[in-house]
């Protein structure tokens, strides 16, 4: 209970305000509420401007605490001139003197609640958004800061779009080069962190190597919430980020970890981390343009070094047609605080330099001077001051100030004249704008360096009460800037987007037009090329040259309308693509239809341009012609040759168009090739199908077809085979020497032969066992399984003596190939006898072989046909690899309980098992 108390009271302390804030601001509705502080939605009662004010509560409470309220008011400060960058307007002291009041100018939203409420952004929302983003981070970096909490939720932004970058707690200098020191002293930069989910892998591995990459990782990640619609990296712990992060990349390569320094951290990175293809960086975001996904790649990169820079950022396509004045804006100098950032001062030292801060712009105030008081007066201090510019307008006019500077103060009229003339600068004069930034920067730059606390310590610099001539006339330039900024701003915000639209618009038409006119000089250069060539051609071989030329004629297809057409659909591809990036623009775009009247009357131009040199080239062709009547003897020889191989060719392929009409072919096609193409692929299907039958058949008839019965049917085709082969063969002349008189051609040699074959078999039959006739390597044809088959075939083909002598079949002679033997026989001068045994001998054992190799194709073609009906009587199941569900590793069939039905790979067992099932028999 008294637990609940003190959190209840705590928290009313959180909630409840100053009473002197509230007699100034009218607090309407809480905004948001961070780790530090509370923000309400506000009216200031005399002016009745809406703000956001924002509670720092126990501001000064340990060290780190009162580092962070210091550096959050030094770094707003100095960025307050950047239209991307929340606007501190108000500091005020509490008087508990514990909180502190920030006023900010008021913004509706944050980019995580806007991210959260779904589709509110549209791309060219997204595109904006990020524009202004990296516009504001360039502007930091440019100071030599880097924010650090880049998050969706200290992204503020309105209802038109407008951005603005917050909370710059965590914002530091990287000026000193000691920043590590930063890390060794809090060491505790998770406590500052809200999420670790936009935290740098760097930071992640706790190394020391600080680099501005770190808001680049952190613009990479927001974008990449802005198009995914929910964070890309939402790790639960630091090393599941880690991986969530690598899982992600590409590969994490030795340099990259050796980029991010040594630290203990990097170890994890070196880790052989499981990737999960789902969460890479392309699949996260496979819905988003191409642009997008590029510029997130080129953020998200290990290597810090390697990341896109700000400045480079900008001019990524996805944000480069945002572009204007403000977008040059730059610091030139670094921005240093006074109190150092690399080093960590006490409590009270960080307060009293900001309560110095606030007396230094307050002094003189009319609505706070009764509150303005020297900082070393606590009791005095407990109140709250207000600093506004309202009243430190109306302190300049009442203050102390000697009439020389008077004089030096802008005057109404100066004010407006200089805004008018910023208007016009923000809009039209790119680089003048620029210029005002510059010296705006320069000018807070300088400010900020002349305060007293950033020379000396702040010992002293409390000491130093009374400002200087330079600070005063800081004060004054700054006044100046502030007026001009705001005229700046307000321009900027008004016109920025139809400024980016008309100006998008321009230069889209500039840049088509451009092309289109580079392309226009390029066509015309390439024809006068062409021409130039064909010229020179013509003087070298006139002849050939008017072949080509008449034939570029005929074809009617000159090689520029290629080229215009590959132009054109590049050109067309360029703008779709714009087309679909520049919604907003798009009405202002010139329609494709008007594009391609453009294209086409260049084409056009181009082609009768074309036309025109050709018919030069054609006349001045004709003219030399005349001049040279050799030359034009052998061009009418060479057009007369050229003519009758084009007529044969026509006639040719006429005859096999019409062949192939008669066959009843449907030719769509002309060309003869295709024709016999077809057909052959026609006859491969025919002689497919007749296999398969004949293969059906055999099997089907089986029982019928006996051993003995299948090899005289094989005989009896090798026959037919074998005559083909010789009818084909016995036109063919014997060479010289080979045989005996009389047997000039194969015909009558195979007669020879066949008789001393038929000698020869008589012989063998008479034979006893101890036969000689070596057997053919059959090795690579069949296995020891199919010899069975194939002595049984011996048996009764050849009821051979030698039957079960000898084993015959299963080894071979070694090196002794006898097809290439025999075929030699023919190209040695051996005596045409010794051949014809030879040969008898050798065409025996090939025909026995042959036939054991028919019947082992047989076989296999059996066994094949086996499993295949196997699988199919499988595959009418569904396959269990796709399925889900119970029955996903089901192999047994229910009606064959014994079988099994791995469809997709039978193994050895699985044949057997098939053998030996009832289907199978
Ligand atoms: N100027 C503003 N206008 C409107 N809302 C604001 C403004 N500034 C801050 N907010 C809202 O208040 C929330 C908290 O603000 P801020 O981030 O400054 O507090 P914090 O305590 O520093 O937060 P964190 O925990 O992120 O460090 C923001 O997320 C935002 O929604």
């Amino acid at each position: 209970m008294a637990n609940y108390q003190a959190v209840h009271a705590q928290e009313r302390r959180i909630q409840e305000l100053d009473q002197t804030v509230e007699s100034i601001f009218d607090v309407r509705k809480r905004m948001g509420k961070g780790a530090y502080g509370i923000v309400w939605k506000a009216t200031d009662r005399r002016t009745k401007n809406t703000v956001a004010l924002k509670k720092v509560f126990d501001a000064f409470r340990d060290e780190t605490d009162a580092q962070r309220t210091y550096r959050e008011v030094i770094f707003l400060r100095a960025f307050r001139c950047h239209p991307n960058i929340v606007r501190l307007l108000d500091i005020f002291k509490a008087s508990n003197n514990l909180d502190f009041y920030l006023v900010f100018e008021f913004m509706e939203s944050d980019l995580h609640n806007v991210i959260k409420r779904g589709n509110v952004l549209k791309d060219v929302h997204k595109r904006f958004v990020m524009y202004q983003l990296i516009n504001a981070i360039k502007f930091i970096h440019s100071g030599n800061v880097i924010h650090r909490d880049l998050k969706p939720s200290n992204i503020l932004i309105d209802s038109k779009c407008r951005l603005k970058v917050a909370d710059f707690g965590l914002a530091r200098t990287l000026s000193s080069r000691r920043i590590y020191d930063d890390l060794e002293q809090d060491g505790m930069l998770t406590d500052y962190v809200a999420t670790r989910w936009y935290r740098a892998p760097e930071i992640l591995v706790a190394s020391r190597n600080y680099t501005k990459g770190i808001d680049m990782w952190g613009l990479g990640c927001i974008l990449g919430e802005m198009i995914r619609q929910k964070p890309l990296f939402q790790g639960t712990s630091t090393v599941n980020q880690i991986e969530k992060i690598v899982t992600s990349l590409p590969n994490v390569t030795k340099l990259d970890i050796a980029s991010i320094g040594p630290s203990f951290g990097s170890v994890l990175l070196s880790r052989n981390i499981q990737r999960d293809r789902r969460y890479s960086l392309d699949e996260m975001m496979k819905n988003c343009c191409d642009d997008g996904i590029s510029l997130v790649k080129a953020l998200l990169v290990l290597n810090p070094h390697n990341r896109l820079t700000a400045k480079a950022a900008i001019r990524h396509p996805y944000v480069s047609r945002f572009q204007y004045a403000s977008a040059e804006m730059d610091f030139h100098m670094d921005i240093v605080p006074p109190l150092k950032d690399h080093m960590r001062y006490d409590i009270d030292q960080y307060r009293n330099s900001l309560y110095e801060l606030i007396d230094r712009e307050t002094s003189g105030s009319a609505r706070t001077v009764s509150n303005s008081t020297s900082s070393s007066n606590r009791d005095e201090l407990a109140k709250p001051v207000r600093v506004t510019k309202q009243t430190r307008t109306i302190s300049a006019k009442q203050s102390t100030t000697s009439p020389a500077e008077r004089k030096k103060e802008p005057s109404s009229v100066e004010v407006t004249q200089s805004r008018r003339n910023i208007k016009l600068l923000g809009s039209a004069h790119k680089a003048k704008s620029t210029e005002i930034n510059r010296t705006e920067s320069a000018v807070t730059q300088a400010y900020i360096a002349s305060t007293p606390a950033a020379a000396a310590p702040p010992a002293a610099a409390s000491a130093a009460t009374a400002p200087g001539a330079g600070r005063k006339s800081g004060e004054k330039s700054v006044h100046k800037c502030r007026h001009n900024n705001a005229a700046v701003q307000r321009e900027l915000a008004a016109v920025a987007v139809a400024a980016a639209v008309v100006r998008r618009k321009k230069s889209t038409w500039q840049s088509q037009a451009k092309s289109q006119s580079k392309f226009h000089t390029e066509a015309k250069a390439h024809a006068q090329t062409t021409i130039q060539t064909h010229k020179d051609n013509i003087k070298d071989s006139p002849p050939r040259m008017m072949q080509k030329s008449q034939s570029q004629m005929d074809a009617k297809e000159p090689i520029p309308q290629h080229r215009y057409s590959n132009k054109l659909c590049q050109e067309k591809k360029s703008k779709e693509k714009h087309h679909s990036m520049l919604c907003i623009t798009r009405d202002t775009f010139p329609s494709d239809a008007k594009h391609r009247q453009q294209m086409e009357i260049l084409q056009r131009e181009e082609r009768r341009q074309m036309k025109r040199e050709l018919e030069l080239k054609d006349n001045q062709r004709r003219r030399i012609e005349a001049e040279n009547d050799p030359l034009k003897e052998t061009t009418e020889q060479e057009s007369m040759t050229i003519k009758e191989i084009k007529r044969k060719v026509c006639e040719h392929t006429e005859k096999k168009a019409d062949e192939s009409l008669s066959k009843g072919q449907h030719n769509d096609s002309t060309t003869f090739g295709t024709c016999v193409r077809e057909r052959i692929h026609h006859l491969e299907l025919e002689m497919e199908k007749c296999t398969e039958e004949l293969v059906d058949f055999v099997e089907l008839n089986a029982d019928v077809l006996n051993y003995a019965n299948v090899s005289s049917h094989l005989k009896k085709l090798q026959r037919s085979k074998e005559n083909n082969e010789k009818d084909e063969d016995d036109r063919r002349l014997l060479p010289e020497g080979i045989c005996g008189p009389g047997s000039q051609n194969y015909k009558i040699f195979r007669q020879e032969q066949e008789k001393e074959r038929q000698r020869q078999v008589q012989e063998f039959l008479a034979r006893d066992e101890t036969n000689e006739y070596d057997n053919l390597d059959l090795d690579h044809a069949y296995r020891a399984k199919y010899y069975t088959a194939y002595k049984e075939i011996g048996k009764e083909l050849n009821p051979a003596p030698d039957s079960g002598g000898r084993d015959s079949g299963s080894e071979h002679s070694p090196g002794r190939d006898n097809d290439s033997k025999y075929a030699n026989y023919f190209l040695k001068s051996t005596p045409p006898k010794q051949i014809c045994k030879d040969l008898e001998r050798g065409n025996e054992l090939n025909r026995g072989h042959d036939r054991i190799y028919e019947l082992f194709w047989l076989e296999q073609r059996r066994e094949e046909e086996k499993y295949r009906r196997m699988l199919a009587q499988n595959d009418q199941e569904e396959l269990p690899v796709h399925r889900l569900g119970p029955c996903r590793h089901r192999h047994h069939k229910p009606n064959q309980p014994n079988a099994r039905f791995d469809n997709l790979r039978p193994t050895e067992d699985d044949i057997q098992e098939a053998d030996s099932s009832p289907e199978s028999n």
